[in-house]
């Protein structure tokens, strides 16, 4: 098993001007910047640009992009997952530039623009401006807090996992992957998040690199990330016109896994309360009329959340609809 982990990470104000020396550390020479509309004003290099839309409307072929030595994605999840997977279907160094900090594809070795999410190789360098980050939309900001908190239930699914089924399970990267989650958690309810985005930022990169030691996803999703991936299909599925972000839905389906594992585990009793304070704090989505579904595409996405990969979790064989219908009226998400 070979791991991939950033060569260079730099979390800083004005960082985005330093591209140039990263490039000539790791002697690249000519690349492609992937970003999107409105982060295109970010992108003041003399490089060649491509919008991520356009790339992932069409074929890539190896033979029209023989002239980059690497690819470097500017923008949000989107911007920055088209462009790592171009890097790994041209099988060249990708450089994440984030411009917000939504999720943790930031620095993950993963790519879910295609379904299901794959494993490639982690950034080889990770450049966010905080600067940057900090004037990004402020619900961008606090999608971000559901990617994080999505740790804590896909640590305890993980552990679930070892314990019923003899999964394979990494104890330092649950580790490192729960206390990211915990104190972040913390920070943000005893403090006046004046720290907030560079600490989101930190945590979204040590979460990404837990992903990469641990060579899975394990540390940084579970049950939760199941309820997400169940909303996105239900939204293709219905045509359905909700803009809800994947770490707002990660957000509300950490309320609810925690609290099943909760209910199984005296020892994490107030743990999904914590949760949900946590999420409100920065003002990121607790309910499905915030995410904006109506209840039973809810209850429909935690019947069919245990089907959507082979991972063991809390939810086992899966809930029926009362038991879903009682999860998400317990949490107050219905
Ligand atoms: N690979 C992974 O580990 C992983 C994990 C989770 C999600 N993702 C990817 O992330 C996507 C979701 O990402 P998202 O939640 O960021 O949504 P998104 O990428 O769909 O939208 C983000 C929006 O914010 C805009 N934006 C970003 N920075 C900005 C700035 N500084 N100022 C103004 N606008 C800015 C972008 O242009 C975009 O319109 C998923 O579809 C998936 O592809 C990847
Ligand atoms: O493996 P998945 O479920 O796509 O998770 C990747 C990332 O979203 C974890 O935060
Ligand atoms: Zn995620």
């Amino acid at each position: 098993m070979i791991i991939t982990t950033p060569r260079f990470t730099i979390i800083e104000d004005g960082a985005i001007n330093k591209l140039k020396d990263v490039l000539k550390k790791l002697n690249l020479k000519n690349p492609l910047v992937i970003t999107g509309k409105h982060t295109k004003k970010y992108c003041k290099f003399p490089y060649d640009i491509e919008y991520y839309d356009k790339i992932l409307s069409q074929t890539i072929k190896k033979q029209d992009y023989i002239q980059y030595d690497c690819i470097v994605g500017v923008g949000g999840g989107r911007a920055i997952d088209t462009g790592k997977y171009l890097a790994y279907k041209l099988g060249v160094p990708f450089i994440s530039v984030p411009t917000t900090a939504s999720n943790d594809g930031i620095a993950s070795p993963i790519v879910s623009i295609k379904k299901p999410s794959f494993m490639v190789e982690a950034p080889i360098a990770i450049i966010a401006d905080t600067e940057i980050i900090k004037k990004s939309p402020k619900r961008l900001l606090s999608a971000g807090m559901g990617d994080i908190v999505s740790n804590i239930t896909a640590v305890l699914d993980w552990k679930l996992a070892y314990k019923e089924k003899g999964e394979r399970y990494s104890e330092s990267s649950a580790i490192f992957s729960k206390t990211i989650a915990k104190e972040l958690i913390n920070y943000v309810l005893n403090s006046d998040l004046s720290e907030y985005t560079n600490k989101l930022v930190k945590a979204l990169v040590g979460s990404g690199i837990a992903i990469a030691i641990a060579n899975s996803s394990r540390p940084a999703s579970g049950s939760e990330h199941l309820f997400s991936h169940a909303l996105d299909m239900l939204k293709e599925k219905y045509n359905l016109n909700v803009n809800s972000l994947h770490g707002e839905q990660c957000g509300v389906g950490t309320i609810m896994m925690s609290y099943l594992h909760e209910k199984e585990n005296k020892k994490l009793s107030g743990l999904s309360t914590k949760i949900k304070e946590s999420l409100k704090k920065v003002n990121a989505p607790t309910t499905s009329k915030e995410l904006g579904f109506d209840e039973d595409i809810i209850i429909e996405a935690l019947t069919i959340a245990h089907k959507i990969r082979n991972r063991w979790t809390i939810l086992r064989d899966g809930l029926n609809r009362e038991e879903a219908k009682k999860l998400a009226e317990e949490t107050g998400v219905i």
